[in-house]
C-alpha cells in the first residue's frame, strides 16, 4: 500500500462527518463499520494520522489468554483444522481470538514475516481500542460476522488487509471467541469475501455446537431443525434440557427462537410448552418414531420443527472418557479394551484379539517398532485362562545369536564350562503352562526356527546337552515389524514355522494413523502424572506430529514434557523440538538433499499383504533420516528418543538403505 493510498484514507477517516454520503456503494456491514469508526473516533480517541503498528502481547499475556478458552480450544480444534485447509491455498491464514481480542490460535505460515508485522500472528492484539476497526475487534463490539475490507479498516496501516470475521457463543449467549480468516492482499470489490463471510459462519456454527454438545454432553439434547431431511445431519437449533424438559440451555439459533417466545408467567421455559406438546412425546421419540425424527409446532406459532434427541453419555462406562476409566476402582474395562478409543483398525483388532484369547492358537502380532506389540501381548495373556501362569517376553534381536539357544530352550547339567552347574531352565519352560511372547520373530535364526517348529509341533522341548525331552504347555504369541512374507521369499524364514505362528494374524496400525491419538495421549498423560494439565496448543502439536517411534516416542515425549514443565501445566515449550518443527511430512528433509542415503530404489517396493508398502518405507526412511540428522548421526540418542536399543536403530538403517555419512 503506497503512501498517497495511505494519506487518502487518513482524510477520508478524519472528514468522517461524511462516510455514509461518501460511501453509499457500500454493503450493508458498512453500517456497523460506520459506528465502529464513530467509536474509534469518540470513545477510544485513535488519530488516523498516527497508524499504530501491530502490537503482539508478551509470551505470558498469551499463554493466560489462552489458558481461559484451553477447554473451548480443545474441541474447536477439528473445526479451525477443516476451515483452514479450505481457504489456505487461496492465500489466507486463520485467528481465532478470545473475547478480548487477542489472538490465541494461528494457522498460517510462522516464517512470513510480512504476517507477523500485519499483525497476522498468534498474540497479536485485534481489539478495536487498539487496532481500530477490524473483522475481529468489530465483530467483539456488534456480536455480528462481518468483513472488514481493505479501506473498511481504521488504521491507515490496514487498507491492504481483507478480514473476515464471526462469533462463537457459548451456551448462555456470551461471546467466547472470534474466528478469522484474513488475507494480506485481495480483490479490491468487497463482494469478492461475501464467499469467506459464508464460510466462516458455517464454520463459526458448527464449533459454536459441537462446543455446547461437549458441554452437555451428560445432559439430553434436543436437535430440531425445519427440515425432516436435514435433521439428523444439520439440527439447526438445540436445547439441552433437565429431567423434567427445562431448557438449560440452547445454542444461537435456539436462544433466537427463545427470545420470540414469551411465556407469560413461568420463570423456566420448557420444551413441552415451548412446542405445545406433552414430555413425553419428546422422550419417546427414538423408540416411537420410525425414523428417530417427530415433528412439532412451535407454540402460538403455525411454525414446524424437526425433533431428534441425543442421549446423554453415561458418566461411569464411557470408555472415552479417559479419567472416568483411570479412577474407576472396578476394572469394568478390560485390558484389551483399553488399549484403543475410537480407532477403525485398532476396534478390528481388538475384536479379533478378545475372540482368539482363551483358544491356545499362535498369533502373529505385526506392527511397526513402539505400535504395543507386547502391550497387545500381555493384555491378550491377561485375559485368557492362562492369566495366572507366567507370560514370558523374548525378544529375538536383543539376545545375541549365541545365547538366543541356550536362553530359548536351556541347558542340561554339565553342558557349559562355567555355565551353572545344575543347568538352567530355558525361558520355554520358564513359561510352561503361560504364554510365550517371542519378539522379533523375524530376527531369529534360522537353525533355531527348525527347534522353535518342533517345540510347538510336539509340545516337548530338548534343553542343550540333554537326551530326555521335557513336556511343556504354553501358548505363542511372535511379533514382528519385518516383512514375513518377503523373507520368506529370501529364505531367510521358514514357511512352516510361518504357518505355525500364524493362527491369525494381528495387525497394530502406525501411532500416526489412529483415529484416537487423543485418548491415547491423555491416558499415557494420566499414567506418568496425573496431576500435570496438557494445554491445547501442546495437544495440537502432539496430534500433528508424525511419530515415526510410535506409541514409545509419546511415552518418552510426554516423560520428557512433564519433567521439564514447572509448573504443572505441559505447553508446547516443553515439546522436544521436533514434534513441533515438523509439522508435515513434506517439511521433512528431501532425501534429494540428503546424500546418506544409497540406491534407493522405487522400483522395488515392500509387500506387506499383499498390499504395495512403498510408500509407507518411503515415509520411515524419511523420518528415520530426520531423526538422524537432526541427532547429528548420533545413534544412542535416536535410539533412546525413539526407546529402542541402537542395535535397532542400526538393523533399521539398514533395512531402509541408510548408511552413515562418511564424515561422522
Ligand atoms: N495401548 C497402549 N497403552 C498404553 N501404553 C502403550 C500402549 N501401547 C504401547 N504402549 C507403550 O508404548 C511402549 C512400546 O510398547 P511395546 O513395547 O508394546 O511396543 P512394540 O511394538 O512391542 O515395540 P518393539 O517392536 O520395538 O518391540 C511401551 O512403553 C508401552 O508401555
Amino acid at each position: 500500500m503506497n503512501n498517497a493510498s495511505q494519506r487518502r484514507h487518513i482524510d477520508t477517516v478524519l472528514s468522517y462527518g461524511g462516510y455514509q454520503a461518501a460511501n453509499k456503494s457500500y454493503s450493508p456491514t458498512h453500517e456497523l463499520i460506520g459506528r465502529s469508526w464513530q467509536r474509534c473516533l469518540s470513545e477510544y480517541g485513535l488519530d488516523p494520522s498516527r497508524p499504530r503498528p501491530a502490537r503482539i502481547v508478551t509470551h505470558q499475556t498469551l499463554r493466560e489468554h489462552q489458558d481461559s478458552v484451553d477447554e473451548f480450544l480443545n474441541v474447536a480444534r477439528a473445526g479451525v483444522e477443516q476451515l483452514y485447509s479450505q481457504i489456505a491455498s487461496l492465500g489466507y491464514v486463520l485467528l481465532l481470538s478470545d473475547h478480548r481480542g487477542i489472538m490465541v490460535q494461528f494457522l498460517g505460515d510462522k516464517h512470513d514475516d510480512r504476517l507477523h508485522k500485519a499483525g497476522l500472528y498468534l498474540g497479536a492484539d485485534w481489539s478495536e481500542q487498539y487496532a481500530g476497526t477490524s473483522a475481529v475487534g468489530t465483530c467483539i463490539k456488534e456480536g455480528q460476522a462481518l468483513t472488514c475490507h481493505r479501506v473498511d479498516h481504521f488504521d491507515s496501516s490496514h487498507i491492504s488487509l481483507t478480514c473476515t470475521a464471526a462469533p462463537i457463543k457459548d451456551p448462555s449467549g456470551q461471546l467466547l471467541a472470534v474466528l478469522d480468516i484474513s488475507s494480506l492482499h485481495s480483490s479490491r470489490t468487497p463482494e469478492s469475501q461475501n464467499f469467506a463471510l459464508h464460510l466462516i459462519q458455517l464454520h463459526a456454527r458448527l464449533i459454536e455446537d459441537a462446543y455446547f454438545l461437549r458441554r452437555y454432553r451428560h445432559s439430553l439434547v434436543f436437535k430440531c431443525d425445519q427440515s425432516r431431511e436435514l435433521v439428523q445431519v444439520n439440527g439447526q437449533l438445540l436445547f439441552a434440557l433437565d429431567e423434567q424438559g427445562v431448557i438449560l440451555a440452547a445454542n444461537t439459533a435456539g436462544r433466537a427462537l427463545l427470545t420470540q417466545y414469551q411465556p407469560i408467567s413461568k420463570e423456566a421455559i420448557t420444551l413441552p410448552d415451548l412446542l405445545e406438546c406433552q414430555w413425553r412425546d419428546i422422550l419417546s421419540i427414538t423408540y416411537e418414531s420410525k425414523d428417530g425424527v417427530r415433528a412439532f409446532r412451535v407454540s402460538g406459532t403455525q411454525q414446524m420443527l424437526y425433533g431428534v434427541l441425543i442421549e446423554p453419555r453415561k458418566k461411569s462406562s464411557s470408555q472415552l472418557d479417559v479419567s472416568q476409566v483411570i479412577s474407576s476402582q472396578e476394572e469394568s474395562v478390560s485390558a484389551l479394551d483399553r488399549l484403543c478409543a475410537d480407532d477403525p483398525a485398532m476396534r478390528q483388532t481388538i475384536s479379533l484379539a478378545k475372540r482368539l484369547r482363551h483358544r491356545d492358537v499362535s498369533l502373529l502380532i505385526l506392527g511397526e517398532t513402539g505400535t504395543g506389540k507386547e502391550v497387545l501381548a500381555k493384555a491378550i495373556h491377561g485375559t485368557s485362562h492362562r492369566a495366572d501362569s507366567p507370560f514370558m517376553a523374548v525378544n529375538c534381536a536383543a539376545i545375541p545369536e549365541s545365547l538366543i539357544e541356550s536362553e530359548l530352550f536351556g541347558y542340561a547339567p554339565g553342558t557349559f564350562t562355567g555355565g551353572r552347574a545344575k543347568g538352567a531352565k530355558g525361558l520355554i519352560q520358564e513359561a510352561n503352562g503361560g504364554t510365550l511372547f517371542l519378539d522379533e520373530i523375524g530376527d531369529m535364526p534360522l537353525h533355531l526356527q527348525s527347534r522353535l517348529l518342533r517345540v510347538l509341533a510336539e509340545g516337548q522341548v530338548l534343553p542343550l546337552g540333554a537326551s530326555q525331552p521335557v513336556d511343556i504347555d504354553i501358548r505363542v504369541l511372535a511379533a514382528t515389524h519385518c516383512n514375513l512374507t518377503q523373507l520368506i521369499a529370501d529364505g531367510q524364514f521358514r514357511e512352516d514355522l510361518y504357518y505355525r505362528l500364524n493362527g491369525a494374524t494381528l495387525k497394530l496400525p502406525t501411532l500416526k494413523a489412529r483415529a484416537d491419538k487423543q485418548y491415547l495421549i491423555k491416558l499415557l498423560l494420566e499414567r506418568i502424572n496425573p496431576a500435570v494439565r496438557l494445554r491445547a496448543d501442546a495437544m495440537s502439536a502432539l496430534l500433528a506430529y508424525s511419530w515415526p517411534g510410535n506409541i514409545r516416542q509419546l511415552v518418552n515425549t510426554l516423560t520428557f514434557a512433564e519433567a521439564v514443565c514447572e509448573t504443572g501445566e505441559i505447553t508446547v515449550h516443553h515439546l522436544p523440538d521436533e514434534c513441533t518443527q515438523h509439522r508435515s511430512r513434506s517439511a521433512i528433509i528431501p532425501l534429494s538433499s540428503v546424500g546418506q542415503v544409497i540406491h534407493t530404489n522405487p522400483e522395488r517396493p515392500t509387500v506387506i499383504n499383499g498390499h504395495c508398502q512403498l510408500e509407507s518405507a518411503a515415509v520411515q526412511q524419511n523420518d528415520l533420516l530426520a531423526l538422524l540428522r537432526h541427532h547429528r548421526w548420533n545413534i544412542s540418542a535416536v535410539a533412546k528418543q525413539l526407546g529402542v536399543s541402537r542395535p535397532t536403530v542400526y538393523r533399521r538403517m539398514k533395512k531402509l538403505e541408510i548408511c552413515l555419512p562418511k564424515d561422522v
